[in-house]
Formats: structure tokens, sequence, C-alpha cells
């Protein structure tokens, strides 16, 4: 962050689009961002554009180029779309991209909230307003995308494949006080420990054991342990006992998904990759992925994007500006200007072009 001539603050933010519906979305998200700086006057925004995507994986063999991470680190925060692509494996992408900057970043807390816009629907028939409004927090370092494990004798009947699970005290205490302190800022305090300490009987008996310790230095938080499978019913059938959810990378992987459907689509919920010590500077996607079946169409909904860029602002402090953003995507919402994925027949743009307008109209408050 630097001081510019004005007297403004000024975040340096580098976007990587990457791929499938990414470039759509994140075009979207910095229109966006930059109709609410020009309209809020009170900081300024600046935007590097990294190319890096599947595509110049297959002409470089390379994700991020030499040095490539020495450049990210001078940022304040990262904008980031998606990355897969059709034609190369999926753990190729994910570990060349997505993972190569959390993980050496060390952005440990994966943030993901979700909540049932005004003028949208959840898929759950007794579900009124209100009702879901959850955080989940994600492990994002280790668990069962350690990245340890391998193949030998492959391609042989005999072949044998592992992907081992890491859980370390240090991995799961930061994550668990993160956790949290996250619940204890939310009105309701309370929180869900999910684990599967049943089957997994080692690591995630740790996680059990490591959460009732923590539990102690914060007294006001109500805590609750449910084992994963069971989380999902609940989900489903009781969402408004739910607030803040803490889970293991894989488990909360899909727990957030599952989340953001429940709230109306996939195509709303944002994720923050956070390094908490604010070492790195952390990185904010929308949870969803390159959504192959419509990319080129112009219709990826860019809501989960303009809420991720929200969420960035918050991250840099510039929490006002993160709340009268995303009401405007309410309200924008509330207008019943929604993308097919939300039962409407707006195009990505004229979303964009909606939430613009509301933005322009904060101007003259
Ligand atoms: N963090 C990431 O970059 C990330 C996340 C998830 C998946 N992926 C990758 O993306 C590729 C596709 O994965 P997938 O199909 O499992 O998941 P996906 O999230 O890309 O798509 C799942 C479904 O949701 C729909 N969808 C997703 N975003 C939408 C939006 N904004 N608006 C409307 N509809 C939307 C898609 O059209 C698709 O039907 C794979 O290569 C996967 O590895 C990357
Ligand atoms: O888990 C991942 O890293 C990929 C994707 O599923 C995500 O949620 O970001
Ligand atoms: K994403
Ligand atoms: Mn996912």
């Amino acid at each position: 962050m630097s001081p510019s001539v004005a007297g403004q603050k000024t975040y340096s933010i580098a976007s990587i689009p990457a791929d499938g519906i990414g470039p759509e979305v994140i075009e979207a998200g910095i229109v966006a961002l930059n109709a609410l700086t020009e309209t809020l006057q009170t900081f300024k925004l600046e935007f590097k554009n990294y190319d890096w995507s599947s595509e110049t994986y297959k002409q470089t063999g390379k994700y991020i180029p030499d040095g490539g991470l020495d450049e990210l680190k001078k940022h304040d925060a990262i904008f980031f779309g998606a990355v897969g692509a059709p034609d190369v494996p999926d753990h190729i992408s994910l570990w060349g991209l997505r993972l190569a900057i959390c993980q050496p970043f060390q952005q440990y807390a994966n943030v993901r909230p979700t909540r049932v816009f005004r003028g949208t629907e959840s898929p759950l028939r007794n579900c009124s307003n209100g009702e879901l409004d959850w955080v989940i927090v994600r492990e994002n370092s280790e668990g069962e995308y350690a990245g340890q494990g391998g193949r030998s004798h492959v391609g042989k009947p005999w072949e044998v494949a592992t992907d081992v699970s890491i859980f370390s005290r240090h991995g799961v205490e930061r994550i668990m006080r993160f956790a949290f302190e996250l619940a204890q800022k939310r009105p309701r305090k309370l929180l869900t420990v999910v684990t599967k300490s049943n089957a997994q009987r080692n690591g995630m008996v740790l996680w059990d054991e490591v959460a009732k310790a923590v539990a102690v230095d914060f007294p006001d938080v109500t805590v609750d342990k449910m084992l994963v499978d069971a989380m999902t019913t609940r989900m489903v059938l009781k969402p408004e006992s739910i607030d803040t959810i803490v889970a293991s990378n894989l488990h909360a992987d899909i727990l957030s998904d599952l989340a953001a459907a429940l709230a109306g689509s996939i195509g709303i919920a944002p994720t923050s990759n956070l390094d908490p010590t604010r070492e790195h500077p952390s990185m904010f996607e929308p949870i969803h992925g390159s959504a192959f079946d419509i990319t080129g169409k112009g219709v990826a909904n860019p809501v989960a994007t303009f809420w991720t860029a929200a969420e960035m602002l918050a991250w840099l402090g510039e929490e006002e500006a993160a709340k009268k953003l995303l009401d405007c995507v309410e309200n924008v919402c509330e207008q019943g200007v929604l993308t097919a994925d939300l039962g409407g027949q707006a195009t990505t743009k004229q979303v964009t072009d909606a939430v613009v307008a509301e933005i322009k109209k904060l101007g003259s408050k």
C-alpha cells in the first residue's frame, strides 16, 4: 500500500483471471471495483494483470514463470479467477497455479461465507430469509491436500497409489484459533467443529483434541461437534442451527460447494485464501471453477466474484466500501437481474451493468 498524489491510499492488486469463465468474471469484478473507487473517491486500486493460465502452461510448460511468486509478493492482494482446462489434467492445473500460490504463501485460512441474498431463493423448501447465514472455515495448507503420496508400478495390475493426509498440531491449532476468533466476532458466537474422527482415527482425533483445548480460551463461544456425513444432513434439514463451521481441507471443500448450492447457486459464493499473519498477500477468488460448460457464452454469474471483491476490500481495511459494494449487488438481485443459475435470464454483462448503475447511485447519496 502506498499513498497516492491525491492522498488516497492505493492498493496494488494482482489479477490472475486464468481459465474458463475466470477471465469473464474477473473482468466483471474489475469493472465493478473501478466503478466503486471512482464513485467513493476514498481509496484507489491499481491492478496488474498476470496471464498465468493453462494456455501459458501449454506454451511454456509452466503456470508460474520463474520469479513469478516474488513478483506476486509485491502486491497487497491477489484477485483470482479459476484454473482448469479440458485438455490439461485437473491435478496438473490445480497444483500448477492455485495450490502453487496458496501453499508457499501459507494462506492457511480459507474463508467461505454463504447466505441467501435478497431476491434469490434457497432450493430448501422451508428456508426463510436469514436462516441460512454461515461461514465455513476450511484448513487450506495441509490435511488431505498436503500433496504427500505417490504411485508405484504405474499401469501394472499391482499398481499402488497413495494420498497421505497430514495433520500437524501447528496446522490444526492455527486454523482452530482462527475459526474461534471468527465465530466470536459473529452475533451468534456458535462454532461447529466438523471431523470424521470415527473412521479417521489419527489426524481427525488430533483435530478434536485441539478443538477442545483451544475452546478453553474462548468461553463465550458455544462449540458443538459433528461428523461430516451427519453435517450434510444438518445443513439441509436444520440450516438455522448453524453459524460458523471449521473443517479439514477436503471436508470443507465439499461442504462449501453444498453450502453455496443451498444458498441458491455456486455462482454466488466467495472464497478468501488468507495468510492471517499478513506476511504474504492473501488471495481472493469465487468458490467455483472454470465451468467449461458455460465458458465463452457470457452467462457466468459474476455475483460470486463481486462478493469476493468485497471480501478483498474488507481484508485490506476498506470495510465500509466492502459493505456498500455488497449492498449494491444484493439490490441488483432484488431487482430480479439474475443469471440463469439463479433462475433468471440476464447475461454476465447485464448483471455487471446493473451493479455499476447501483454503485453510481452511491455518489449521489
Ligand atoms: N479454485 C479453482 O480455481 C477451482 C475450483 C473448482 C474447480 N476448479 C477446476 O475447474 C474445472 C471445472 O470443475 P467443476 O466442473 O468440478 O466445477 P465448476 O465450479 O467449474 O462447475 C460446476 C458447475 O457449476 C456451474 N457454475 C460454476 N460457476 C458458475 C457461475 N459463476 N455461474 C453459473 N454457473 C456456474 C458450472 O457451469 C458447472 O455446471 C476443473 O478443472 C476443476 O479442477 C478450479
Ligand atoms: O480445492 C481446490 O483447491 C480446488 C477447488 O475445488 C476449490 O475449492 O478451490
Ligand atoms: K475459483
Ligand atoms: Mn472446491
